[in-house]
């Protein structure tokens, strides 16, 4: 096969992409810690030199001396210090009751007086997961594209949290959508396209300097050369010095203002914010482990209440157990453990009498309309609907997933 990559692409490892859907990576053969320096990054927009200059981003294999886990106090979190994802990780967090102090914004470290043993650092996101390697930071919120970018499945980097709710887009090949890709509509017809030789490769623009190669590698394209840029991607192919790009899409309307399309197989990966943490800082660092579960515990509290509301409604029953059988009748009056059903007083005549009961239900947000219409099929009368906070439950499974990712 010829796909074209510098000599210094292959010496990476180029085994199955990152999975975004796996929400812990496997465990390391050990525990020391071999720090990786920051690799040498060439960025070049000029597509017609890049054949040997595209250099892949995130760190280089360099042997360097095994070291332990530095010490110090305070547990480190990164979180991003401008662009699109910064305010919506300091939101989260002030959902989760977290509240970062940050006196201004060009002071690039904080403090969460809820969490006293924990520092915030402010880092470019792809900075946060170099940090999270070289063990000086030890948690990090970044978004799974980044990580994979620039962690290159280092073992080291564990996914806390996969899906923290913001932050989505996808990273994607993008062909123009006139001249001759006009009638192109997939990777394998991008592949197959008679025009692409060892002369005259297919030219991919992308500022994600591994995980593109990797992918038209492990898809068995041949003939193409990268480029990269570090923004406004979408022009190198109508400036015609690139065939197709490389990048991420959320809404698409740059694709669109750019005459460009996706392609079917042409998805690299979905992505959203995760929190992630250094293997080594949750093993070796005490307080580390105690810290991440907190910020679990209330992320999940947080992001499983943030997508319910609850239910509140008054039904005509002869006892509890008759109404509940009429409200489990009903696919989407479950609960989250089956509804809780209270019984009404009210006096009549100087007697106190049992002839409603309230029901109070957790719904999810998308199923509200169909739940109201289920709950007045059975009797249900004057639904009450309230936002929900937080949800704790007894245990959260990624916590335990993560206590099994560690061995402990
Ligand atoms: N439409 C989008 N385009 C790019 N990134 C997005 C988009 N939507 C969400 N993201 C997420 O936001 C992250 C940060 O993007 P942002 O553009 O703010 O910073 P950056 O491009 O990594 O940094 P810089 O602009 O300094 O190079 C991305 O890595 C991705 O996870
Ligand atoms: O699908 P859309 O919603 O249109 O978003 C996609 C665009 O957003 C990002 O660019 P960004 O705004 O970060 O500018 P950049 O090109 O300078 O990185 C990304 O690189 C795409 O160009
Ligand atoms: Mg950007």
């Amino acid at each position: 096969m010829s796909l074209l990559l510098p000599t210094n692409l292959q010496q990476y490892p180029s085994s199955s992409s990152f999975p975004s859907s796996t929400p812990l990576l496997s465990p390391p053969p050990s525990t020391a810690f071999v720090p990786r320096r920051r690799c040498l990054r060439l960025v070049t927009s000029c597509v017609s030199t890049v054949q040997s200059s595209v250099a892949t981003n995130g760190s280089s294999p360099a042997p360097a001396p095994a070291a332990v886990v530095v010490e110090r106090d305070q547990i480190r979190l990164g979180l991003p210090s401008k662009g699109r994802m910064a305010a919506d990780a300091i939101d989260l967090l002030k959902d989760c009751q977290l509240f970062v102090k940050q006196v201004n914004p060009r002071q690039y470290v904080a403090q969460i007086p809820q969490l006293p043993n924990t520092e915030v650092w402010f880092q470019r996101p792809k900075d946060i997961v170099r940090k999270l390697l070289s063990g000086d930071l030890d948690l990090g919120i970044v978004g799974l594209d980044t990580l994979s970018e620039y962690g290159q499945e280092n073992e080291d980097l564990i996914i806390v949290h996969e899906a923290l709710n913001f932050g989505d887009c996808h990273l994607s090949i993008a062909i123009p959508n006139y001249g001759i890709f006009e009638n192109i509509n997939s990777l394998k017809e991008l592949a197959q396209m008679p025009q692409w030789s060892v002369e005259r490769p297919l030219r991919l623009a992308t500022g994600f300097t591994y995980l593109g190669p990797k992918f038209m590698k492990e898809n068995g394209i041949k003939h193409v050369v990268f480029s990269t840029a570090d923004g406004a991607l979408e022009a190198a192919p109508a400036m015609g010095i690139a065939d197709a790009i490389l990048d991420l899409v959320s809404s698409g309307t740059t694709l669109k203002e750019n005459n460009l399309k996706e392609i079917e197989g042409g998805v690299v990966l979905e992505s959203q914010a995760a929190l992630v943490a250094s293997r080594r800082a949750l093993t070796e660092r005490k307080g580390a482990l105690n810290t991440v579960h907190e910020i679990l515990e209330r992320l999940e509290a947080h992001l499983k209440a943030d997508g319910q509301f609850t239910v509140v409604a008054n039904m005509r029953g002869n006892s509890a157990q008759e109404v509940a059988e009429r409200v489990l009748s009903q696919p989407s009056l479950s609960g989250l453990q089956g509804p809780t059903i209270s019984p009404v007083y009210c006096t009549q005549n100087g007697k106190v009498s049992v002839d409603y009961y309230a029901i109070v239900i957790c719904v999810p947000k998308k199923a509200l309309y169909d739940s109201v219409k289920q709950l007045r099929a059975v009797g249900g009368s004057g639904v009450l609907v309230s936002p929900l906070t937080y949800i704790f439950d007894e245990d959260t499974p990624r916590w335990g997933q993560l206590l099994r990712n560690l061995g402990l």
